[in-house]
């Protein structure tokens, strides 16, 4: 069995996930998106305990490339996108037995095949022998404006809940956000989509 693997990581809004789509429909990699099986467990569990999380029943399937995932038949992917959901996510990500049970479920879905992975530690922890490794990362106030567009919320708001979000990412004790080692850094601050995936590939 054998696997080709891209991992981006980076703080909320700094563009993994758009990225991560390009790579997808451009390139037929599939895209395992970290942050939405922290947002899954967040959405489905009132209160995280280790017991809780032995017994879920979590599934997954890959469709056009997308990895979907499902509880109790629903898929969850589009109704966990809310940043209150995102807050609670990063809270419980704290977790030792959370990150044990999500880099598990992640090195299963990526067995074999070509996959572009994004999160905060897919390069550092999940996947730290990945073919290639990229940091996305981008001002707070830009990552706001984009924010605050994409989810209609407002401005102050966004900023409020996205520097809460970096400060608990980057603080935590276990696998919080760093640079993995060996990882390419670009900042998109100042570049439009199409300019980040064509920087990246530039690498390839
Ligand atoms: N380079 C860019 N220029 C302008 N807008 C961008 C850029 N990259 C992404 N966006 C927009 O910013 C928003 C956040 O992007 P995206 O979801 O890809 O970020 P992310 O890093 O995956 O965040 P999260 O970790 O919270 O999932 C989206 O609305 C996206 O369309
Ligand atoms: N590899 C990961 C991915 C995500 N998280 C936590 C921290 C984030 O704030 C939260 C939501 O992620 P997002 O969907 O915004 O990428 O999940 C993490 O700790 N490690």
């Amino acid at each position: 069995m054998s696997s080709f693997i891209i991992t981006i990581d980076g703080p909320s809004g700094a563009g993994k996930s758009t990225i991560c789509k390009m790579f997808s429909i451009n390139d037929g990699f599939v895209h395992i998106d970290t942050g939405k099986i922290y947002r899954s467990i967040a959405y489905i569990l009132k209160e995280v305990t280790e017991e809780e999380l032995n017994k879920l029943e979590l599934d997954f399937k890959i469709e056009n490339l997308q990895v979907l995932f499902i509880y109790k038949g629903k898929i969850l992917n589009d109704i966990i996108l809310s940043e209150d959901i995102a807050k609670k996510a990063s809270t419980i990500a704290k977790n030792e037995f959370v990150r044990d049970f999500v880099n598990k479920l992640a090195r299963t879905i990526a067995q074999e095949g070509k996959f572009v992975i994004d999160g905060r530690d897919a390069g550092s922890v999940i996947f730290p022998n990945a073919n290639i490794k990229f940091y996305l990362d981008a001002k707070l106030e830009e990552r706001a404006k984009r924010r605050s567009k994409e989810l209609s919320v407002d401005y102050s708001q966004s900023i409020k809940s996205l520097s809460c979000r970096d400060e608990q990412d980057t603080q935590r004790k276990i696998a919080p956000l760093v640079v993995p080692k060996g990882a390419i850094i670009i900042d998109t601050t100042f570049l439009s989509v199409e300019e980040v995936y064509n920087k990246i590939k530039s690498y390839f």
